[in-house]
C-alpha cells in the first residue's frame, strides 16, 4: 500500500532492495526520492541512516531540487565498515503550510488574527517537542508571545514568527505530522580500498627469469625475486600488486610461446593451466619458491604499504589433483573425454571447465577452503578470473560465506561479457569489476560510458579501468606510440576511483602477435618475459615518472577518490575531451580537479574548452586560478578557455582549482 505520504524513485537501491547499494567509509553521497502529497499543503523529507547495529545517524534533512520537481535529496556519509541501512521519512510540515498562507494572506488582511492564532498554536507546539535546546524553546515561545501581542502592529507580529531563530529552530527539529517511512534499505559499506586502488599487475616469474638460449634452458624467477621490484612498484604510487596464478602448472596440453600448440621442453606453460601432480589452486609452483617464500613476498608489500591480490581462476589443467580425485566436477563428453574450456573465439586447450551442477556443494566447500586457504596467508584481496562462466548463485554464496568470517576480503570480475551479467556480479556482491573501458577511445565513447559508469550504476558498480592487460594490447597502444600511453593511463587514472596496468606498460611494450590480434607478441602468458628496468630508466625510455605523479594526485586529491562527481565539459574538437571530477565535503569546502586530454596521440589539437561553471561551484562570470599539475604552469580560466595540446611534449593537462 501507499504510505500516506508518497514516496517513490529512492535512490540508491538495487533490485527493489534485494541487494545492497555500495559505498565506503567516508564516502558522501546523494540520496534522493520522490514526496509529494494530496492538496497544497506543505510536505517534507529526511533520511533515517542506520549503522550495522541500528544506531541512527544524524538528524539529515533533505533539500527539494526545485519548484514542481518533487524530488527531494540529501547527502550522507557512513564513518564505518558493514551493513548499514536507510530509510526516507516524508511528513506534512504545518509550520511550512502556515508560513506560506499567513505569508499570502497577512499582507492582504485576510482572517489576520486567525491565522495569527493559528501560527501561536503551533508554534506553542513545536517549543514542547522532546529534544528542543533551551534556546530554541525560547525563540519559539517569544515569537508566540508575539503573535499574540495585539499592541504589536501585524507585520511585526508576523514577523517574530518567521524570524531566522524560528526558522533555524524547526528546521533542526520541526513539526512533522503524518510521518510516513519507507521500508529500511540496505547498504553495504567496504573499507576505502574497494573503491580507491591502483593496481600494478606482475608475473613473478618474470622478474629475474632468463628465456635460456646457448644450450641453456630457460629458467624461471622466484617470489624472492620479484620481492626486489616491490619497492620500484610502492615508489611508482600502486597499492595493489596483482599476481595471476602462482599454481603448479599442467604438462598435458600445455601450451607454447605466443600461443602454440606445441611447446618446447623449457615452456613454463601459462599460469592459468592450473594444477600438476605438484599441487593444485593451494599449492605454489615450485618454480617460485615455497609457502614461506610467498609469505615473505606478501609481508614485504604490506611493509610498503600495499596488498597482494591473487588470481583465483577455477578451471583444472588436465593434470590438476582434482581430475582424478573428483571426476564428476567435469563435464564428461559420450566418449569418455573432457571437452577444453573456451570463451569464444578464445581456445583454451590447456584447461578443462568446472561443472558447478555436478557436485554443487562439494565444488563450493573446496572453494571456499581455497580462498580461506590464501586469506590465512594474507591475501585480502582476489581478482577472479572469467566469473560469468560459473554460475551467479554460486558466487552470491562464496562471497558472502567470507563477509561472514573477512569482510574487509575484496573481489575484482573480469568478466568482459554482456552487461547484464556484468551487473548482476556486481550486484551479487563483486567489490570491483573490470569494464570496457580498454575498448572505448573516441571522445564520444568515453562521454557515454562514463557518465553510465558515473551515475546510473554507480551505486552497486565499482569500475577498475585498465588500459593493457596480458588479454588485451588495443590497436590504440599498438600505433599511438608513447603519447598514447601517456593519455590512456591520464584517462584511467582520473576517470575512475580505481585503475590498473599490467607490467611493460612503463615500457610502452606495443607490438602485437600478428596485425589485427590484441595479443601481445611474446605474450608473458606463455614464456618468460625478464625486462631490464634499470636500463630503461637510466636511458628515460620509461612512463614511470609519469605514473608516479598520476598516483601522487590520485593520493592527494580526494576528488580523484571518488566516481560519483565526475561531469563533462563541452569542448568544440572532437578530439579534445574536457571533465572535470568534484567533491564538497560536509563542511562545505570542496576538491575539484580539471581535466583536459587530447585523444589525438599524432597530432598537435587546439580547442575552446566550454566550462559548465555551476558543476565547478562558480557563478558563470567567475574566474580562478588553476595549476597545471603536469607542468607547474597556472593559468587564469573563466566558461571559456583556449587549449593546445602536443602529444608529444604533454598531452594532457591535469589542473588543479585554486579557490580565492
Ligand atoms: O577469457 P578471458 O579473456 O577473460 O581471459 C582470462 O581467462 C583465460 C582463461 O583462464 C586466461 O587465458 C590464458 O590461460 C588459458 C589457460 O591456460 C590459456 O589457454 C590462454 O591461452 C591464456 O590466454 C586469460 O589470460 C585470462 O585473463
Amino acid at each position: 500500500m501507499t504510505g500516506r505520504i508518497p514516496i517513490s524513485n529512492v535512490q540508491p537501491v538495487v533490485a527493489c532492495g534485494r541487494y545492497p547499494a555500495k559505498a565506503v567509509v567516508g564516502e558522501r553521497f546523494t540520496v534522493s526520492a520522490t514526496v509529494f502529497r494530496e492538496g497544497h499543503d506543505a510536505v517534507a523529507a529526511n533520511v533515517v541512516l542506520r549503522d550495522p547495529d541500528g544506531r541512527k545517524g544524524p538528524w539529515t534533512p533533505m533539500r527539494k531540487l526545485g519548484p514542481g520537481i518533487d524530488v527531494w535529496e540529501a547527502e550522507v556519509e557512513p564513518t564505518s565498515e558493514g551493513r548499514w541501512s536507510f530509510a526516507i521519512e516524508a511528513w506534512s510540515d504545518p509550520y511550512e503550510t502556515w508560513h506560506h498562507d499567513a505569508g499570502i494572506k497577512v499582507p492582504a488582511g485576510l482572517d489576520v488574527e486567525l491565522m495569527l492564532e493559528e501560527g501561536a498554536r503551533l508554534l506553542e507546539r513545536a517549543a514542547k517537542v522532546a529534544g528542543r535546546s533551551a534556546t530554541g524553546k525560547r525563540a519559539l515561545t517569544d515569537a508566540v508571545a508575539a503573535l499574540r501581542d495585539a499592541d504589536r502592529p501585524v507585520e511585526a507580529r508576523y514577523a517574530a514568527a518567521t524570524a531566522p531563530e524560528v526558522t533555524a529552530t524547526l528546521a533542526e527539529l520541526p513539526l512533522r505530522d503524518l510521518v510516513t517511512s519507507t521500508e529500511r534499505f540496505p547498504l553495504q559499506v567496504d573499507r576505502e580500498r574497494a573503491l580507491f586502488s591502483s593496481w600494478y599487475e606482475l608475473f613473478p616469474r618474470s622478474e629475474g627469469s632468463s628465456l635460456g638460449g646457448d644450450g641453456e634452458p630457460a629458467r624461471s624467477g622466484t617470489f624472492r625475486q620479484a620481492a626486489e621490484r616491490l619497492p620500484a612498484i610502492a615508489a611508482m604510487g600502486f597499492d595493489v600488486v596483482y599476481l595471476p596464478p602462482i599454481h603448479p602448472i599442467g604438462f598435458t596440453a600445455r601450451k607454447g610461446r605466443n600461443n602454440t600448440l606445441d611447446p618446447a621442453p623449457d615452456d613454463p606453460g601459462v599460469p592459468w593451466a592450473i594444477g600438476s601432480p605438484a599441487g593444485g589452486h593451494d599449492a605454489v609452483h615450485p618454480d617460485l619458491g615455497t609457502i614461506e617464500d610467498f609469505d615473505s613476498f606478501v609481508a614485504r608489500t604490506r611493509e610498503l604499504g600495499m596488498e597482494v591480490a591473487l588470481d583465483l581462476a577455477l578451471q583444472a589443467s588436465p593434470d590438476h589433483p582434482w581430475v582424478k580425485e573428483h571426476p564428476e566436477w567435469f563435464t564428461t563428453r559420450a566418449d569418455g573425454t573432457i571437452a577444453y574450456a573456451e570463451n569464444p573465439p578464445k581456445k583454451y586447450q590447456d584447461i578443462y571447465p568446472i561443472n558447478f551442477d555436478n557436485d554443487p556443494q562439494g565444488i563450493y566447500n573446496e572453494v571456499l577452503r581455497i580462498v580461506r586457504h590464501w586469506i590465512s596467508h594474507g591475501v585480502r584481496i582476489f581478482r577472479v578470473d572469467n566469473p560469468h562462466t560459473k554460475p551467479v548463485n554460486f558466487w552470491e554464496w562464496l562471497l558472502g560465506e567470507v563477509r561472514k568470517t573477512d569482510p574487509d576480503v575484496l573481489f575484482l570480475a573480469e568478466a568482459f561479457t554482456r552487461p547484464a551479467m556484468m551487473h548482476e556480479l556486481a550486484k551479487v556482491g563483486y567489490h570491483q569489476s573490470y569494464t570496457y573501458f580498454t575498448w572505448r577511445t573516441s571522445k564520444q565513447e568515453l562521454v557515454d560510458y562514463l557518465t553510465e559508469l558515473s551515475t546510473e550504476t554507480a551505486h552497486f558498480y565499482r569500475p577498475n579501468f585498465w588500459p593493457n592487460t596480458p588479454d588485451i594490447l588495443h590497436a590504440y597502444l599498438q600505433y599511438g606510440g608513447p603519447a598514447a600511453f601517456k593519455i590512456r593511463a591520464t584517462l584511467a587514472a582520473t576517470l575512475t576511483p580505481s585503475y590498473g596496468i599490467y607490467s611493460g606498460y612503463e615500457l610502452y611494450e606495443h607490438v602485437a602477435v600478428r596485425p589485427g590480434s590484441e595479443e601481445y607478441l611474446d605474450s608473458e602468458k606463455y614464456q618468460y618475459r625478464p625486462r631490464d628496468w634499470e636500463a630503461a630508466e637510466r636511458e628515460g625510455r620509461t612512463l614511470s615518472p609519469y605514473l608516479t605523479l598520476l598516483n601522487r594526485l590520485r593520493r592527494d586529491h580526494l576528488a580523484l577518490q571518488r566516481l560519483r562527481g565526475l561531469r563533462f565539459h563541452e569542448t568544440d574538437s572532437e578530439h579534445i575531451l574536457a571533465y572535470s571530477k568534484r567533491v564538497v565535503r560536509a563542511d562545505g569546502s570542496d576538491d575539484t580537479v580539471l581535466v583536459v586530454v587530447n585523444l589525438d596521440p599524432h597530432s598537435v589539437r587546439e580547442d575552446t574548452v566550454h566550462l559548465n561553471m555551476p558543476e565547478l561551484g562558480f557563478g558563470w562570470d567567475d574566474h580562478f586560478a588553476v595549476r597545471d599539475e603536469i607542468t607547474g604552469e597556472t593559468f587564469w580560466w573563466g566558461q571559456h578557455n583556449y587549449v593546445r595540446l602536443d602529444p608529444y611534449t604533454e598531452p594532457a593537462h591535469i589542473l588543479t582549482v585554486r579557490k580565492v
